[in-house]
């Protein structure tokens, strides 16, 4: 794609949405962030790159944003996403994730903007009858956070067969790592997410590592989660686009590797990393959590031609180790060996 009309992306100062920029500017594509940096940070956007400060839900702004920096695409991240905070407070997430979503599809439409990548989630499929769960797999999700995104895909769905705006839902499964060269990685203070938790236990920031029940079925008991790099991830937002650019149709894609691996196996990949034993404690069920999720990803390999460059769990741990390590000034001991 040749530079022309920028790219907003939404949530790009947060974790997911910090990559995707980077792969965009990477692939010499003109891009805007607009962030409400309630849980993004300003630092995570780079210099060069116009950082809108505000919300999704505000309409003439998302209106005065599209025009200001005549906007072509969206890539739509910014939402709440922890789950048993969705199941806590339920209407932020139909607020944020839906009434949110659907402000600024209003705003595309009215500005004529045509074509958008949606940020949605393995959580739409709840717990599915069969792995790996496939796009045409019916969606029962258990808990708001999934309840609200495919809320969020259905109406984007109606807006692309009524309004001609063309939209790509990318179903994420668990993501993980960092920026292999160090230019960004997950920031989120008071992190919920294994790995990153894992991480911090294994500097010292945190006294342990729970572990949510050890009675799932599944082969070792504990929840099983297909470990998306964010790398690879990012990568399938710019392939969205182009194929959005060139006229390709909607689409649904699963991105995952199409391998899960159990929270014993993160912990362990985790002292490996790094050398040292996880304190780890057991815990009850977290509330709102399926057993085990893992993507078939046929559909994003055959419609984007996306390929996974780092589909090893031993290398999402430690560019997230070494990111993590970054972050607290300790990167020098921990960057020694670490495969890039
Ligand atoms: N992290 C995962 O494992 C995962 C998995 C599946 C889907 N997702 C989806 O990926 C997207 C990004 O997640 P992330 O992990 O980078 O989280 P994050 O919290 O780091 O990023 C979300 C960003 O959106 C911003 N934001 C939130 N609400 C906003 C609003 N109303 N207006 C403007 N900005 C707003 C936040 O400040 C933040 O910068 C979300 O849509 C999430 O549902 C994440
Ligand atoms: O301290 C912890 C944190 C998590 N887990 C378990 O680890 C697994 C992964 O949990 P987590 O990293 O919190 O991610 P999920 O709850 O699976 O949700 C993530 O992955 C979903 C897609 O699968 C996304 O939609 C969500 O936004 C994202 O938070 C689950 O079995 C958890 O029960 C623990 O045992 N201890």
């Amino acid at each position: 794609m040749s530079a022309g009309p920028a790219i907003l992306v939404t949530g790009g100062a947060g974790y997911i949405g910090s990559h995707v920029v980077l792969a965009l500017l990477d692939a010499g594509l003109p891009v805007v962030v607009l962030d409400d940096l309630s849980t993004g940070r300003a630092e995570a956007v780079p210099p060069e790159v116009p950082l809108v400060r505000g919300s999704t839900g505000d309409g003439p702004l998302l209106r005065a944003t599209l025009r200001r920096h005549r906007v072509g695409a969206v890539v739509h991240l910014a939402a709440s996403l922890v789950v048993p905070e969705s199941v806590a407070r339920p209407l932020g997430y139909w607020r944020n994730n839906v009434a949110n979503t659907l402000a600024l599809a209003e705003a595309c439409v009215a500005e004529g903007v045509t074509r958008l990548v949606f940020s949605s989630t393995a959580a739409v499929y709840g717990i599915p009858d069969r792995l790996p769960v496939d796009e045409d797999t019916p969606c029962r999700p258990i808990n708001p956070y999934g309840a609200s995104k495919h809320a969020a895909e259905g109406l984007l769905r109606d807006a692309a067969a009524a309004h001609g705006l063309a939209v790509v839902a990318l179903r994420y499964f668990n993501v993980a790592g960092a920026d292999p060269a160090g230019r960004a990685g997950q920031r989120t203070a008071g992190a919920t997410h294994l790995i990153k938790v894992a991480c911090e236990a294994a500097l010292g920031l945190r006294p342990e590592v729970a572990v949510f029940g050890e009675d799932f079925d599944t082969p070792d008991g504990t929840g099983v989660r297909d470990y998306i790099h964010v790398t690879d991830l990012a990568a399938a937002h710019v392939q969205a686009l182009r194929h959005l650019a060139m006229g390709g149709d909607c689409a649904v894609l699963n991105c995952g590797y199409g391998r899960g691996h159990s929270v014993r196996e993160v912990l362990r990949a985790v002292e490996r990393a790094a050398g040292t034993r996880l304190p780890v404690r057991l815990a009850g069920r977290r509330a709102g959590d399926p057993p085990a999720l893992v993507a078939a990803n046929g559909r994003i390999r055959s419609t984007l031609g996306w390929r996974p460059g780092f589909d090893d769990l031993d290398r999402i741990v430690a560019h997230s180790l070494a990111w993590e390590g970054r972050l607290r000034g300790t990167g020098a001991q921990l960057r020694r060996g670490l495969p890039r």
